[in-house]
């Protein structure tokens, strides 16, 4: 390598165009950081006749991944090329040549990360993904690194901007709900194809990383409670309001004596908790840990160079391993084997809100069926429908587990129609 480092860039969309423009225009601050400088010689690309603004040279763009894998002056590959096979494929391919890589896919570390980290170590390389989770946030380098001393029991975050953005423009200005996802997508913040973002997909994994990588253990996909914004109804976000919440897609998980548990869903948050203020693309991260107590780390989620920071802070990371020779040194075998906490174990308040025939009894029917389940009340309140001879009754719950709360639901089957429930989330 001695004093060039040279790049091969697996994609040149939203991401990998802001990867160029930050290696181009900070050029100077590399050099001076590294001692070297950072060149992008090769880019993967699946169409070459798209007219881009690069700052490279036509002839660096190729449609052969093998182009670029197989070229023994090519030092880091960055992955930027999003999708799963095909990139986890890629990622593969390069650690197995003898690249550093970085990657920016959180949908492959999600599904592959574990195996593809331990490829990694075999192989004397490192794998870096910063940009996966919370785009320009350092999480993973705050959790790897800077909290690395301490024992880790919390994580809750807003971890997907595309649908934090939707939720801001909709209360905030009113937007429709297909305006703020086309302006969402416009901006670069969406997936490509936007499902994952609005269906918790996409905090899902994220947060499957987080853990993995907080409580040192293997979280699987499989084991996270995954809900999405559709589970939103009309007026819920007005109702949230009048009892001092805010709506926001959360992810959080928690490890206990009971285990773990990991949720990507529409929580109510108290419109006092640090998380509710979070807007637009904005992401944050909420940590509690044994020594450290409560830190919160707050940043884009989304977008080319907040993101494309992350992935020329990793690059720059190899390059130093690569300079100080000690490359794929750091192991990532999880140290524990943690179970998936059982949902009678999993305690939260909820937020019901039922539509009922406006006669009498039917309180006591409704209250009942939390009697029965063990289930204590914070308050009840009921106010009219718009629909004829029906009225809603709201419910909250003092603390319960999600066993109770499904039960619940369950029983309320053919007594009262359940508009939309909420995890109440951030409030002991
Ligand atoms: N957008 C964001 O804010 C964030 C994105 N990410 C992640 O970063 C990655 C990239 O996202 P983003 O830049 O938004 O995606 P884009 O869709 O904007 O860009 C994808 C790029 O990869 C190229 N590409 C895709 N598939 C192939 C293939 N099979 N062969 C060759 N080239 C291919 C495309 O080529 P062409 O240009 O010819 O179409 C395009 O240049 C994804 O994993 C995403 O989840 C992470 C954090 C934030
Ligand atoms: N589509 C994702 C992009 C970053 O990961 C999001 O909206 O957060
Ligand atoms: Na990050």
């Amino acid at each position: 390598m001695e004093n060039r480092v040279s790049v091969g860039l697996l994609g040149f969309g939203t991401v990998g165009s802001g990867v160029a423009a930050i290696v181009q225009q900070h050029q100077q601050d590399l050099l001076h950081k590294l001692g070297a400088e950072v060149s992008i010689d090769k880019v993967l690309v699946k169409d070459l006749t798209k007219d881009r603004d690069t700052g490279l040279s036509p002839d660096v763009f190729t449609t052969e991944l093998a182009d670029i894998v197989n070229d023994p002056s090519i030092d880091i590959i960055v992955e930027v090329m999003g999708g799963i096979e095909e990139a986890k494929q890629a990622i593969e391919q390069a650690l197995q040549a003898g690249k550093q890589v970085v990657t920016a896919n959180k949908d492959v570390m999600a599904q592959y990360g574990h195996e593809l980290l331990q490829l990694a170590d075999a192989q004397k390389q490192d794998l870096f993904y910063e940009a996966s989770v919370a785009g320009g946030i350092p999480i993973i380098r705050t959790l790897e690194d800077g909290l690395a001393s301490d024992r880790i029991s919390n994580l809750m975050g807003i971890v997907n901007g595309t649908t934090n953005f939707i939720l801001t423009k909709m209360k905030q200005e009113n937007m429709s709900y297909e305006d703020a996802l086309a302006q969402a997508t416009a901006l670069g913040f969406a997936e490509a194809d936007p499902t994952a973002d609005v269906g918790g997909l996409d905090a899902a994994r994220k947060m499957v990383i987080l853990s993995s990588l907080a409580y040192s253990t293997e979280v699987s996909l499989d084991d996270v409670v995954v809900r999405g914004m559709d589970e939103i109804q009309e007026g819920d976000v007005e109702l949230a309001a009048r009892f001092g919440y805010t709506v926001k897609m959360v992810g959080a998980s928690q490890t206990d004596e009971d285990g773990i548990e990991v949720v990507s869903e529409p929580v109510f948050l108290p419109d006092a908790h640090p998380l509710a203020s979070v807007n637009n693309e904005f992401n944050a991260v909420y940590i509690r840990g044994a020594a450290v107590g409560e830190t919160m780390l707050y940043g884009p989620g989304a977008g080319s160079l907040p993101t494309a920071t992350s992935v020329v802070a990793d690059v720059i990371a190899a390059c130093r391993n690569i300079l100080l020779e000690v490359k794929g040194k750091r192991q990532h075998a999880p140290q524990h084997a943690r179970p998936i906490k059982p949902a009678n174990k999993q305690q939260a308040k909820y937020f019901h809100r039922l539509l009922v025939n406006d006669e009498i009894g039917v309180l006591t029917n409704v209250t009942a069926v939390y009697s029965k389940h063990g289930a204590s009340l914070q308050s009840v309140m009921q106010h009219p429908s718009e629909q004829d001879g029906q009225a809603e009754l709201i419910l909250v719950t003092h603390r319960i587990s999600r066993q109770q709360h499904l039960d619940i639901i369950t029983d309320l089957d053919g007594l009262a129609g359940m508009i939309s429930h909420y995890r109440i989330a951030g409030e002991e």
